[in-house]
């Protein structure tokens, strides 16, 4: 992993002097000179890959071959549908469909002596897309090192919990209960040959006079902990040990090495984060409801992942009104009957939605909230064109989720754990009640746009800096 490390303009780090506060502004100036050039690059290539093509269509009078290309789309959008929502035949037909629109274009373009136009097009508009997209990830990375941070107080018993089947071995193979031993820490090492009582052991650990708690482990069990941490305001460390890591990626640890994330026991500092709260149970990433989180539940999930994915998909996104339908609210507003419903403790970046995304702040005090709700074959060739923005998709923030079913519980996948809850379940979100103690020197937290943001790389091309890091 890259260590992209961004000054921290505009966040209160104490004790920093007069010359690194110097230095940082210069380091930042720098940063916005890169953004720029980069985003004007991205304004350039795109207004090229446009006007190109206008040129192109005009002079072979081919509008055409525009609309082919649209149409092709619109075809493999219902193809794709077809794959995921039938069964048997028509499923296959589906796929076939899906596979040979895209095909079909490329053939008639390249029969048409357009494939030669059509590189030009696509490389200038992959140039303009990389680009605008490192543009918005200096950009966002110098927001995201902008959460607020005070130095951290001295440790006298801090205590860490340790997962050693967390990660493949990880607590194992990077030596971390040596090293937090030689850092002065107390680590308690999971017994995994029967479930442990992850949120006793914390509580215990407090009640024998902890002033730190930390994991080892996935964000499963860092949740569990984190909560005690949160009830007695004590500061939590995070050791990114699991598999995912999505927690540690959004507090700018390191995923590489988790021995990192030690150095907090000796040169650390404090992050205040929010939590999510889920029927009082708390989560650090995400509460999944609908498709997803019913096909986790499924023992042949574990064995086979796709084939098991497959044999569902049908019934949970046709199946329509049936006890297991999701009712959904945020803050009072109703969601169409969502088939897949994410809630996350705040939201992931604005461009992105399902998956692969991450959060540029973990202190807005608010819950993201992504529900999908696909009809039939329109409603998924509309999804194919215009993505996030077609009506089968509502991003929004809430403070409150209310999620309502007549069956008589709901399946939830809450930081990956698998859960069945009694319905309604509503889900909160708890702002600035953990203490996170990170390293002072991390990588930092950098999203990755995956959609580009063309008004805020047009603002950046004229030096002005992009979004309100809060909004
Ligand atoms: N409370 C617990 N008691 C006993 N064993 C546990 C407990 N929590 C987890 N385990 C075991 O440890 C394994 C690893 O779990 P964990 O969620 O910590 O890491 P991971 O799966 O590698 O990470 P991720 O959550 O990022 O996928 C689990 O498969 C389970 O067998």
């Amino acid at each position: 992993m890259s260590h992209l490390r961004i000054p921290q303009v505009g966040s209160i780090v104490v004790g920093m002097g007069a010359a690194a506060t110097k230095a940082d502004a210069k380091a930042a100036t720098e940063h916005d000179r890169r953004a720029r050039t980069l985003a004007q690059a991205a304004v350039f290539s795109a207004v090229a890959a446009v006007v190109f093509l206008l040129t192109v269509v005009l002079l072979y009078q081919g509008v055409w071959l525009l609309l082919t290309g649209l149409a092709a789309l619109v075809v493999a959008g219902v193809g794709a549908w077809w794959f995921v929502s039938r069964r048997g035949v028509p499923r296959w037909i589906g796929a076939a469909v899906a596979v040979a629109a895209p095909i079909t274009v490329i053939v008639l373009y390249t029969g048409d002596g357009f494939w030669f136009d059509s590189v030009i097009v696509v490389a200038l508009w992959a140039l303009a897309l990389a680009c605008g997209r490192s543009a918005l990830r200096i950009d966002a990375a110098r927001r995201a090192a902008a959460l607020e941070s005070v130095p951290a107080p001295p440790l006298r018993h801090p205590v860490l919990i340790m997962n050693p089947k967390s990660g493949g071995g990880k607590v194992g193979r990077f030596g971390l209960v040596e090293k937090a031993g030689a850092l002065g820490a107390e680590v308690v090492v999971l017994d995994t040959s029967q479930p442990q009582d992850v949120e006793g052991i914390a509580r215990r650990a407090v009640a024998e006079g902890a002033d730190l708690l930390g994991v080892a482990g996935g964000d499963g069990t860092q949740a569990l902990v984190a909560s005690v941490a949160a009830e007695h305001d004590l500061p939590f460390l995070v050791i990114s040990a699991g598999t995912r890591n999505h927690f540690a990626m959004d507090l700018g640890l390191d995923r590489d090495d988790p021995s990192t994330c030690l150095d907090a026991l000796r040169d650390g500092e404090e992050l205040r984060i929010d939590l999510g709260d889920l029927a009082g149970r708390p989560f650090v990433n995400t509460a999944s409801f609908g498709a997803y989180a019913q096909i986790v539940q499924n023992p042949e999930y574990r064995d086979s992942k796709s084939g098991t994915m497959l044999n569902e998909l049908p019934d949970l996104l046709t199946g329509d009104e049936g006890a297991e339908a999701l009712r959904a609210e945020a803050d009072g507003d109703r969601l169409p009957r969502p088939q897949v419903l994410l809630v996350t403790n705040n939201p992931y970046g604005e461009t992105e939605t399902l998956g692969g995304g991450r959060r540029p702040r973990l202190d807005r005090g608010v819950l993201g909230v992504v529900a999908v709700h696909v009809e039939g074959s329109i409603d998924a060739a509309q999804l194919a064109v215009l993505g996030t923005s077609s009506r089968s998709v509502t991003v929004r923030t809430a403070h409150e989720v209310r999620v309502d079913a007549e069956a008589g519980t709901i399946p939830v996948a809450v930081d990956g754990e698998a859960l069945n809850l009694e319905p309604p379940v509503v889900c909160t979100i708890r702002p600035g009640v953990l203490r996170v103690r990170v390293p002072r020197d991390r990588p930092g937290a950098v999203p990755e746009p995956v959609k580009v943001d063309w008004r805020t790389v047009g603002a950046l091309a004229v030096g002005r800096t992009g979004t309100d890091p809060r909004r």
